[in-house]
């Protein structure tokens, strides 16, 4: 290993309650809310079919016509209860919220920027609002933070003379004053997740990143930070020189998740992936026929996914710029909430299994429960399990207590079978297994 002195300052997961709890949650949602909200994709008549939050990129608007936006919000059917409500109806424990994209504008009413809520005809604290709001239903806060500041003149791309890097400095105490802001202002804020810090400008001030998890975790004790906030001595990002994890969780898994067989060395750390429902559009877009949408099953699979494989997802909402939800997101979330009123004790405080991945789904695990989520049931009508050895299944019942008959088909192989009644749709059978059961059976392996 290299000596390091911006790598990571911890080996292994984090097992503190703060951290415990972040990982218990499992299920969250993203609320990415801005300016981009207003034109929804479209500028001077053209639609372009890029991320809604990047058409100032898109359509090439210069910061200061493109702040002009300000102007126009107004969201007058913003209602942060409701949308607390519809998370709670959800089922996500936590909600992590845009307070200032790459565009620079603050949903809070920053005092280093003039570029904040307070400067709007809304002028009212929308981010403490939903604060609030998401706090009193017993949900998580979780503050998405970027660094890119597309509005602030000091901010450089990359760092190749003298003035880039002073500049950059005065940019760096004024995203440190900003966070200071934040913390000091919303103290009950769970975990920071920092966005636009591929640049080089940040990658060569590796320091800095060091700094502000520090920072933040000395003025918040328990706060979490994602892993991509972070670059080492050497600009490496998320994994330090020696490899190893730099913050609290990895969050690179952004609109994909790791292979449930090639990638499981995710396991060995706390992680978190972030998914659109659409194929690509985080902030509001008027027109969602461009690309391909996930239909609430097929966000459901994903959140299985992650926690199958131990860890969190985050479904993305992009509210519309009057702060109500477009229909689509309102239906996702009933369909989900529904799912996890019946199910979520095979999501909730549960983590990977360690066994081997069947084509009928995925298995999750809490303490000695196993439980199968099955999305493919088989013609065969038997759902095979392969246990490890010495495991044995004791029994399998529906989560109503309705046993399923489990059947010994070969040496930790066996049949489980489908309930008589047809679900519907995914549902789990809850296993009681018998761990480290010794003993001789009756089985031979074949001589080959
Ligand atoms: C290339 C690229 C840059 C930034 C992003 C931002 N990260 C997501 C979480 C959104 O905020 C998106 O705007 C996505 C892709």
């Amino acid at each position: 290993e290299i000596s390091l002195k911006y790598g990571a300052d911890r080996l292994g997961k984090r097992t503190d309650d703060a951290m415990r709890k972040f990982r218990d949650n499992r299920l969250g949602a993203f609320i990415h809310w801005g300016l981009y909200a207003i034109p929804g994709g479209e500028w001077n008549g053209k639609v372009y079919n890029g991320a809604a939050e990047w058409l100032k990129s898109w359509a090439k608007v210069p910061a200061d016509e493109w702040l002009k936006l300000m102007d126009q919000w107004n969201p007058e059917k913003f209602n942060a209860k409701a949308w607390a409500k519809m998370a709670k109806k959800m089922g996500v424990k936590y909600v992590k919220i845009t307070t200032k994209h790459h565009e620079g504008f603050c949903l809070w009413p920053s005092k280093y920027s003039k570029y904040t809520v307070a400067q709007t005809p809304y002028k009212k604290d929308i981010l403490g609002e939903l604060v609030k709001a998401y706090n009193d239903e017993g949900i998580d806060v979780h503050f998405y933070f970027s660094v890119m500041d597309w509005s602030h003149p000091d901010y450089r791309y990359d760092i190749k003379s003298e003035e880039d890097a002073v500049a950059f400095n005065r940019f760096l105490e004024f995203t440190d004053n900003q966070l200071k802001e934040l913390a000091t202002r919303y103290p009950t804020v769970k975990d920071f997740w920092f966005d636009g810090t591929w640049d080089a400008s940040i990658k060569k001030n590796g320091w800095w990143t060091a700094h502000v998890e520090q920072m933040l975790k000395d003025m918040l004790p328990g706060v979490t930070i994602n892993s991509r906030l972070r670059a080492d001595d050497y600009g490496k990002r998320h994994f330090d020189s020696n490899g190893h994890l730099m913050g609290d969780y990895e969050s690179g898994y952004e609109r994909r998740l790791p292979d449930p067989v090639k990638d499981l060395k995710v396991t060995r750390w706390d992680w978190e992936a972030c998914m659109t429902v659409p194929e690509n559009q985080w902030g509001y877009h008027k027109d969602w026929s461009l690309s391909y949408v996930k239909t609430p099953l097929e966000v459901l699979e994903r959140i299985v996914h992650a926690v199958a494989m131990g860890g969190n997802m985050v479904v993305n909402f992009g509210p519309q710029a009057d702060g109500d939800f477009r229909p689509e997101e309102k239906e996702l979330a009933d369909a989900i909430g529904k799912w996890m009123q019946k199910y979520g004790e095979c999501i909730y405080g549960c983590d990977y299994a360690g066994w081997d991945k069947q084509s009928w789904g995925y298995y999750t695990r809490k303490g000695k429960d196993v439980y199968m989520v099955v999305f493919n049931p088989p013609y065969s009508k038997h759902l095979v399990i392969k246990t490890p050895k010495g495991t044995k299944v004791v029994k399998a019942a529906l989560l109503d207590g309705k046993e399923v008959a489990v059947k010994e088909t070969a040496r930790n192989e066996y049949n489980v079978d489908m309930p008589a009644k047809d679900p519907e749709g995914p549902f789990v059978i809850k296993l009681q297994i018998e761990e480290n059961a010794g003993g001789a059976d009756k089985y031979r392996d074949a001589l080959t």
